[in-house]
């Protein structure tokens, strides 16, 4: 997978790894220069020599400085350009799943891997390119070094380099898989976020400020532990490291300080075997880093790789629905279920084009699961469904979502104008159609707002009331003239008045029409009324055939029908 998203930047990734190669280069000198400079500059009281040496440094420095920008430069376009494609290609599949992939991943977890996921992602190829041969190159080339200098000192580097990487390995054997707990919290903890955002109102509502406060806290305060375990496991790193280290230069500076005096080893290459240990030492420490952010972007591989990997259910036929006379719609057997519970159970039922249905029943009984078979939200377990006589899988997916204008419950609306929203249903509507579905719909009141069709939409159609913004979600569908209307609950929020203003007007209409309500008032004149309770459909008919045969029918009406308008 990250092969696909790196090859369009792979000259870069190059460019940046060869430079960042070269600067490790430079660093590998500097320490013989320094040597040379102790030896020959210091020890002769040769001034000219040192500050020859001493601009031969600054070059090093200057080179290996401007190679580390030139690597820094194209590592960040590389690791950039990458998460920007693989975003891309996380949103197309995203976009492409069915309702049952989105209820299995959770939309705060597909925020998270979208966002927090794809960002370590980036870092960890940002680092691949920077670090990861850097580290092992300076490791090795500072134990060559030292061999070069002298080959019984290099054994002291030959003992303490394993003891380093031991110390190092024990650390993060143990601090690693915390990573991955971590990462885990961060969901849950902008689950809970999100939820206290969106649901702001409600919880102000219920006054449970408090509650949620505490449930955010407890969820912060569980991160900070982890993070802290970690922290305090990570934190062994650097006391085992030092004392290593130090204890491997008191010996060079021993060892060393001997052999100074016997004569085969000179002042300048005994600080040069320190600078390279100390070089080992932050090489190492750089590695550790590397891996722990590779660990981290490991776990984020696997999430970034389910949400691309993941097929949906559904799949899109051939057909383009065309007029026909035959049956409408019809429901052969069909049940459904999620994950576990069945919430369809065999339903059968037919409806002429042209019916209006109304679908009534207590809440949960399954209206709302019925009728988002329809358009294929979600694929019926068994049993199969007709349009016009053909299966709907037979239909292209496209052409059989265009022909339905679905009023879903809750009336969503976008940023924009009124105008813009209501296009969603037909992208080149003219002011006159848009203003003709407005009406249709009983927005009356858009005419009222001084830009009228052009007022402003606030995010979330916070602006509008509940009763508003289901009449231009109800707006929104009519006007792309569906074949087949859809309107879950869709009435919820209007005065029985405009209710039964707009069911009047929805009668003149040609289209077939699916009303779904737990108000009878709503649904009591539908050609054919659809009872359902727990999954099953228990009665079918006019109002007044459920009236006289479907008790649970005769008990909802009872319960509703005393003093309302119908
Ligand atoms: N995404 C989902 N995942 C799991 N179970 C679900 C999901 N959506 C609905 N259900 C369950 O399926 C059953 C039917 O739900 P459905 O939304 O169809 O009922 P409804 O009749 O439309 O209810 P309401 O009138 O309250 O909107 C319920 O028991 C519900 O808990």
């Amino acid at each position: 997978m990250w092969m696909k998203y790196i090859k369009p930047y792979r000259i870069q990734a190059m460019t940046g790894f060869i430079f960042k190669m070269i600067e490790a280069f430079f660093e590998l000198i500097v320490p013989l220069v320094v040597a040379d400079i102790i030896d020959n500059g210091i020890a002769k009281a040769n001034k000219d020599y040192i500050l020859k040496m001493g601009v031969v440094l600054f070059l090093l420095a200057l080179i290996g400085y401007s190679c580390a920008l030139v690597c820094q430069y194209f590592a960040s376009k590389t690791s950039q350009g990458f998460g920007t494609y693989l975003r891309n290609d996380m949103f197309k599949a995203i976009n492409a799943y069915d309702y049952e992939n989105i209820d299995d991943i959770g939309t705060p977890s597909l925020i998270t891997r979208m966002t927090n996921d794809v960002n370590q992602l980036q870092v960890a190829v940002a680092m691949a390119i920077r670090l990861v041969s850097r580290s092992p190159f300076l490791i090795i080339g500072s134990l060559l070094m030292a061999f070069r200098i002298n080959v019984q000192m290099a054994l002291i580097f030959l003992v303490s380099a394993p003891l380093l990487a031991l110390s190092i390995y024990l650390v993060m054997s143990h601090s690693l898989p915390l990573y991955m707990r971590i990462q885990k919290q961060l969901d849950y903890v902008s689950l809970v976020c999100r939820e206290n955002l969106s649901g702001i109102r409600v919880i102000r509502a219920f006054s449970k400020q408090i509650q949620e406060r505490e449930r955010f806290s407890q969820a912060t305060q569980k991160q900070k532990d982890m993070q802290i375990k970690v922290g305090k496991i990570s934190a062994l790193l650097n006391p085992c490291t030092s004392i290593i280290v130090n204890c491997a230069i008191i010996l060079i500076l021993y060892v060393g300080g001997l052999k100074v005096n016997v004569g085969s080893l000179s002042q300048g290459e005994v600080i040069a075997l320190i600078n390279y240990m100390n070089q080992i030492l932050l090489s190492m420490f750089v590695f550790a880093n590397v891996i722990v952010i590779f660990n981290k972007a490991s776990a984020s591989y696997k999430r970034v790789k389910e949400v691309l990997a993941i097929e949906p259910h559904i799949h899109s036929g051939e057909l383009k629905v065309m007029d026909s006379q035959e049956t409408f719609i019809r429901f052969e057997d069909v049940s459904f279920s999620y994950q576990k519970s069945i919430a369809l159970k065999d339903i059968t039922f037919s409806v002429e084009a042209g019916e209006t249905v109304g679908i009534i029943g207590g809440t949960g009984s399954g209206k709302t699961t019925l009728i988002n078979l329809l358009p294929r939200f979600y694929e019926a377990t068994s049993g199969q469904i007709l349009i016009k006589n053909v299966p709907i899988q037979k239909y292209n997916l496209s052409s059989l979502r265009q022909m339905i204008g679905i009023v879903p419950q809750e009336a969503i609306l976008f940023t924009g104008t009124i105008k813009d929203n209501i296009c969603w249903g037909k992208k080149d509507a003219t002011d006159e159609e848009v203003e003709h579905a407005l009406a249709l719909a009983q927005a009356s009141f858009v005419k009222e707002m001084d830009e009228g069709i052009y007022s402003p939409i606030h995010q979330g159609g916070k602006n509008l009331s509940g009763g508003q913004r289901q009449r231009l979600t109800i707006a929104r569908a009519l006007v792309k003239n569906p074949e087949l209307l859809i309107l879950d609950d869709s009435a919820s929020a209007l005065d029985f008045a405009t209710d039964a203003a707009l069911r009047k007007t929805l009668k003149t209409l040609p289209q077939t029409t699916f009303i779904v309500s737990q108000r009878v008032s709503s649904i009591m004149h539908a050609d054919k009324i659809l009872v359902l309770s727990h999954g099953e459909l228990v009665g079918i008919g006019k109002h007044d055939e459920l009236m006289r045969d479907c008790v649970v029918y005769r008990e909802i009406t009872k319960s509703q029908l005393s003093g309302e308008v119908v």
